[in-house]
């Protein structure tokens, strides 16, 4: 974990901005398009917390997408940063590696190509694990054991790189690109521990589970973490097919 103390205030929780709601003027401040709840808008800002860069949010709320997204993120989705005004950059992996190159502080890629390609099979092999998930949250019927099997071939692969590397994380002793790039979908798949399809058998996956819980202590990953339960809740709405609450965690935050 880094020890460096981190002075940024970043509001992780603004209100998600919808149809008719202004794009709020841009102050030069690196920005970054996000959803609370998006797990590759989460990659970007595992990214930005690692590297301890400023930056401010604009959460956006995607059933209902302002008119100006569009202008900010071709694809209309989210990530995207915006690093001078109207000059924005966006998916997910693009953003982490552009910000990489241009922040060198706490690089986050090897520099030796052969384990930057190997960093980036892992987030490749990482592809069933998102792809489960998914499946499970909005058509959970269709799950079949050819996805659970292909789930755990993907679980087996990336415990079998973390014991052939030896390490704490699998980029050394602090999480790196590929640990940040995959961790979104463990951070969410402890909310499906109930899950048999899902759930990590403490016997066949304890490396993978300290894994975890290693990576639950860096700041990086600590700092945007959603409580499993206010998490379970989010979900709860796709299962249900009903518009999911951008502001539950700001509601659940004020109740305390
Ligand atoms: N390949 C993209 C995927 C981004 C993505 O699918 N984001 C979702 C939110 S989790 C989104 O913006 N969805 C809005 C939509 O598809 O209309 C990336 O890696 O950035």
């Amino acid at each position: 974990m880094s020890a460096i103390k981190d002075s940024r205030n970043i509001n992780f929780n603004t209100k998600h901005l919808r149809k008719g709601d202004p794009l709020p003027p841009f102050n030069g401040k690196l920005r970054v398009y996000n959803m609370r709840y998006c797990p590759y808008a989460q990659r970007t800002i595992l990214a930005l917390n690692a590297k301890q860069i400023d930056y401010e949010v604009v959460n956006i709320d995607l059933i209902d997408k302002p008119e100006w997204l569009t202008t900010k993120s071709a694809f209309a989705k989210v990530p995207a940063i915006e690093i001078a005004e109207d000059v924005t950059i966006y998916e997910s992996l693009v953003t982490v590696e552009y910000l990489d190159e241009v922040y060198p502080k706490r690089p986050l890629l090897p520099q030796d190509p052969l384990k930057k390609a190997l960093d980036k099979i892992i987030v490749e092999a990482s592809a069933p694990i998102q792809s489960l998930f998914i499946k499970i949250l909005k058509f959970s019927d269709t799950v079949n054991e050819e996805h659970v099997a292909a789930y755990h071939k993907a679980l087996d692969f990336i415990q079998e790189q973390l014991k052939n590397r030896g390490t704490v994380f699998l980029d050394g002793s602090e999480p790196g690109y590929a640990d940040y790039m995959i961790w979104p979908w463990f951070e969410r798949l402890r909310a499906f521990a109930h899950d048999e399809r899902v759930r990590l058998e403490p016997s066949k996956y304890s490396l993978l589970l300290e894994y975890i819980d290693n990576m639950l202590k860096d700041s990086a990953v600590s700092q945007y973490l959603i409580p499993l339960e206010i998490l379970a809740k989010f979900h709860e709405a796709y299962t249900k097919k009903e518009r999911p609450n951008y502001e539950l965690l700001n509601e659940c935050l004020k109740s305390f």
